[in-house]
């Protein structure tokens, strides 16, 4: 069981610290998925994913579960860090002062066997959009499990209509009728979904399909829109089922401008997101690809309405 061992109340003095709290969660026999206030938290046996957003403080997050993991009898032989560019940079606590300074403290708080590493600011053609990344790795191999990747989806300005499905409705079943109503439910009709509705506003689910997760967050507030929508896939699925995948996952929100990343060891996981955006009217501006110690390549890629420019 590894990580999956350590108790609720230890997860929570963790979220504490990064200023978030769980408010819904769901498991089976590979993982637990926790949404967050801010986001989701993912506790395999030997890996944790932590996602957040706003204005909390991730990073102070790996001193902390270093320790526990430790008290369990576990090493920490990968750290990986991705984020697009702050929206409200200034709004920023410490250690996300820039990405300089994150790097700074992610390398204090990281023990010295993490000795590969590597920090990157992936460009788009617009400033607003960079993908920064900072990967390190106790030995320069694969962590990845063969053939599996990872999509991360960030959407600006999603459509008006759309982004009104996104605000509470009286009645206890509220998520899941969002899940629903929206076409979230049917992003994977195979996964378990564990959903939640803010109050007035704002929606978080993650989906559970056997060691896969897959997670969704929106901000409908018209002016600053924003969705994001992050899973994991294998080379080995039919080739279709991540254009699927990302085609659907987009349609939900139809947003003008659009952010893939992916991470992998293998090529056509990239080649393929261009396919599933360019039938949605969404054209590739920019393009840029790295590789980095343990994760593979990352490539970034930004889309815009055909129209826009
Ligand atoms: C889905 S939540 C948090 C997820 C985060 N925005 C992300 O992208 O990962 C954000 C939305 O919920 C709304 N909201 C309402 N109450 C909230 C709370 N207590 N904490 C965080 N968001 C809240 C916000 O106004 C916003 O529309």
């Amino acid at each position: 069981m590894g990580l999956r061992l350590l108790d609720f109340e230890s997860l929570e003095n963790v979220l504490r610290v990064v200023q978030c709290t769980v408010v819904s969660a769901v498991g089976n026999h590979f993982f637990d998925a926790y949404v967050l206030s801010e986001s989701s938290l993912f506790v395999y046996p030997t890996k944790i994913i932590i996602k957040t957003c706003g204005t909390t403080q991730l990073l102070k997050s790996i001193r902390p579960l270093i320790h526990l993991a430790k008290n369990l009898g576990l090493t920490i032989c990968g750290c990986r860090y991705t984020r697009g560019t702050f929206i409200f940079p200034k709004s920023q606590p410490f250690p996300h002062i820039n990405f300089k300074q994150e790097v700074i403290y992610i390398e204090e708080n990281l023990p010295n066997n993490l000795c590969f590493r590597k920090a990157s600011v992936m460009p788009s053609k617009n400033p607003s959009y960079s993908w920064h990344v900072f990967s390190s790795a106790s030995d320069s191999g694969a962590h990845f499990s063969d053939g599996e990747f990872t999509v991360e989806v960030c959407m600006t300005e999603l459509d008006r209509v759309l982004a009104r499905k996104f605000f509470k409705t009286a009645g206890d079943s509220a998520a899941k009728e969002m899940t629903e109503l929206t076409g979230i439910g049917n992003i994977n009709p195979r996964a378990l979904i564990c959903d939640f509705v803010f109050d007035p506003c704002g929606y978080s689910m993650n989906g559970v399909d056997g060691d896969r997760y897959s997670t969704i967050h929106v901000t409908p507030e018209d002016g600053f829109s924003y969705a994001s929508f992050e899973y994991v896939g294998s080379v080995y699925d039919d080739q279709d089922d991540i254009v699927e995948t990302l085609k659907k996952a987009v349609q939900v929100f139809k947003p003008a401008t659009v952010s893939v990343s992916t991470t992998s060891h293998r090529r056509e996981v990239w080649t393929r997101v261009a396919h599933a955006m360019e039938p949605l009217g969404l054209k590739c501006r920019s393009f840029a690809m790295d590789e980095f110690p343990t994760a593979g390549t990352v490539v970034f890629q930004t889309f815009t309405a055909a129209r826009r420019k």
